[in-house]
């Protein structure tokens, strides 16, 4: 296959498939919008979708926003968008003459989610895949973002073809990979662990959802969906577990009224200063 049919720009790259290739990683980058500046941008990941991925974005957001960084998140979950409704936010994008302007939240967190450019956000998104990923790749060129310290990446779930091109059009400087307990998910994990291998991109841990619930009664941790397996993953791919939540009613309700900004528990409290040191690494 010749380099200009498969869409590799670098004349020297001789590889047959653009996958993982240095070349490729370089020459697929969109640019960021040109009125917009961040220094750290981190997706977050799942083999598969309804395990808390936007969950897990949501709150390592707003973490990172009360320790007083310039924080957005990225809605690339074109298909099924909740980032703006767990914040209350129903408004229209506006834009102007620079680009999209994201929605701000209560405290300031920006944000750009399909679901803010549709008419109702109950419409279904029935688009091909390429016209998925080329929606995520404007949320990169075309929003003015303005300044941020952490863009937070709400990925597809899964390893296609969307996922795949997120990973190859935005220079991600790291992933959490997010699973629940369960024999499947676990094998699933494995699938993007190896898939963000495979593109070179730095994984800063695992976090586990949906982990246990807690009896209201005598407080027992009750592990509804099995024993995790997420320990000897971790010890295997040599990635740290950097928190997990159990189920927990209280953020659902928060989830459902719009207002997860309020939440009040620390189960990611050392993800997120995990993730803080990476940034006074890179400051
Ligand atoms: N730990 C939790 N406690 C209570 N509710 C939760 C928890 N985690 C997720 N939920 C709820 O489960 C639902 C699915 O979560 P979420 O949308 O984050 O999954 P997802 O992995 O992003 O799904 P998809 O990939 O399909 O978009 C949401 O309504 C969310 O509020």
């Amino acid at each position: 296959m010749s380099e200009n049919t498969r869409g590799c720009s670098n004349s020297s790259c001789t590889k047959e498939s653009c996958a993982g290739c240095e070349h490729s990683k370089e020459s697929m980058l969109e640019q960021l919008n040109q009125y917009s500046s961040i220094k750290n941008v981190i997706g977050i990941v799942s083999g598969k979708g309804g395990v808390g991925k936007s969950f897990v974005t949501a709150m390592l957001a707003v973490l990172l926003n009360r320790k007083g960084y310039r924080v957005g998140i990225l809605d690339a979950d074109i298909t099924g968008p909740s980032i703006p409704r767990m914040f209350g936010i129903n408004g229209k994008a506006s834009a102007n003459e620079f680009g999209l302007l994201p929605e701000e939240t209560v405290n300031n967190i920006k944000i750009m989610s399909v679901n803010l450019l549709l008419d109702q956000e109950d419409s279904p998104v029935v688009w091909r895949g390429p016209i998925l990923a080329g929606t995520v790749k404007q949320f990169w060129t075309d929003v003015v973002w303005e300044e941020l310290d952490y863009l937070f990446i709400d990925m597809p779930p899964g390893t296609g073809d969307v996922p795949l091109t997120v990973f190859q059009s935005i220079p991600l400087d790291g992933i959490v990979i997010v699973s629940s307990p369960q024999d499947l998910v676990s094998m699933i994990v494995k699938k993007a662990y190896n898939m963000a291998k495979l593109m070179n991109i730095p994984i800063l841990g695992y976090v586990e959802n949906m982990s246990y619930v807690k009896c209201p009664d005598c407080g027992k941790e009750i592990p509804i969906f099995g024993e995790s397996k997420l320990g000897e993953i971790a010890s295997e791919t040599g990635v740290d577990i950097l928190g997990r939540i159990p189920i927990d009613p209280v953020l659902a309700s928060l989830v459902d009224k719009g207002e997860f900004e309020r939440f009040s528990c620390d189960y990611l409290t050392g993800a997120a200063e995990h993730i803080e040191k990476m940034y006074e690494i890179k400051a």
